[in-house]
């Protein structure tokens, strides 16, 4: 059943107003983690998700839908279409908002079968925020940001401190992605 006809976002929120430094309409947004399986590019059988940010401000990704991500025969498994769900609407919060957060709640609906061969163009949206909760929306739709609706969802993603990924993570991957972090910022900082 669609969960269209709940309220949403379900508690009453403020707007979710972009941060001044996050990426501007038109940029697109590199892997945030080389070994995430929703954009990593060194995850041989990931989605390998390309994000871009448009006014809206929304974040659209381009999920291409291959043989590794089959479900039935020719068609893409409803679980790593969630997950590309997952890294859209992540990545919409993360870079929109700036402020590390975490998925809470995940809803899924759907609406059309996904082909092997065709491009998923998932817009994700900012609902509004409550306190540490952060509510967005995406549609995917085939082949063109004007296709047929495909699937649709809709998140919590909650935030969180840095102490949740020290606490709950891989500490050294950690600090290897900081300081990796760190020095792109210093190659922007010198060449803008
Ligand atoms: C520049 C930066 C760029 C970055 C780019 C990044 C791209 C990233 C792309 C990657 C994308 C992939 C991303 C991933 O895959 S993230 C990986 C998947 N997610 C997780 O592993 C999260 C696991 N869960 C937790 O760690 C904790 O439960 C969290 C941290 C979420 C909350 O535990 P915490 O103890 O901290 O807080 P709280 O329990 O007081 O909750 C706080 C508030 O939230 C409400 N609540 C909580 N859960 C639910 C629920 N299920 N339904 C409805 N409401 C819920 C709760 O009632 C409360 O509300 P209120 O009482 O305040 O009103």
């Amino acid at each position: 059943m669609s969960n269209a006809g709940q309220s949403w976002p379900p508690v009453e929120t403020e707007p979710a107003v972009p941060h001044p430094k996050a990426p501007q309409p038109g940029s697109k947004l590199g892997v945030h983690y080389s070994h995430c399986f929703g954009c990593g590019d060194e995850v041989e059988v990931g989605l390998h998700l390309q994000s871009s940010v448009t006014d809206g401000p929304e974040v659209v990704s381009e999920f291409a839908v291959t043989e590794a991500h089959q479900g039935a025969p020719g068609l893409a498994h409803g679980g790593l279409l969630a997950c590309a769900f997952d890294e859209a609407l992540g990545a919409a919060v993360g870079n929109l908002l700036r402020k590390p957060a975490v998925t809470a709640k995940l809803e899924t609906d759907f609406v059309r079968p996904v082909p092997v061969g065709s491009t998923l163009f998932i817009t994700a949206r900012l609902d509004g925020v409550a306190g540490r909760k952060t509510y967005a929306s995406a549609d995917g739709r085939l082949d063109a940001g004007d296709g047929p609706v495909a699937v649709r969802a809709r998140g919590l993603f909650v935030t969180v401190g840095v102490e949740h990924f020290t606490t709950h993570g891989d500490k050294d991957a950690l600090e290897k992605l900081a300081a990796s972090a760190r020095r792109r910022r210093e190659e922007w900082d010198i060449n803008p």
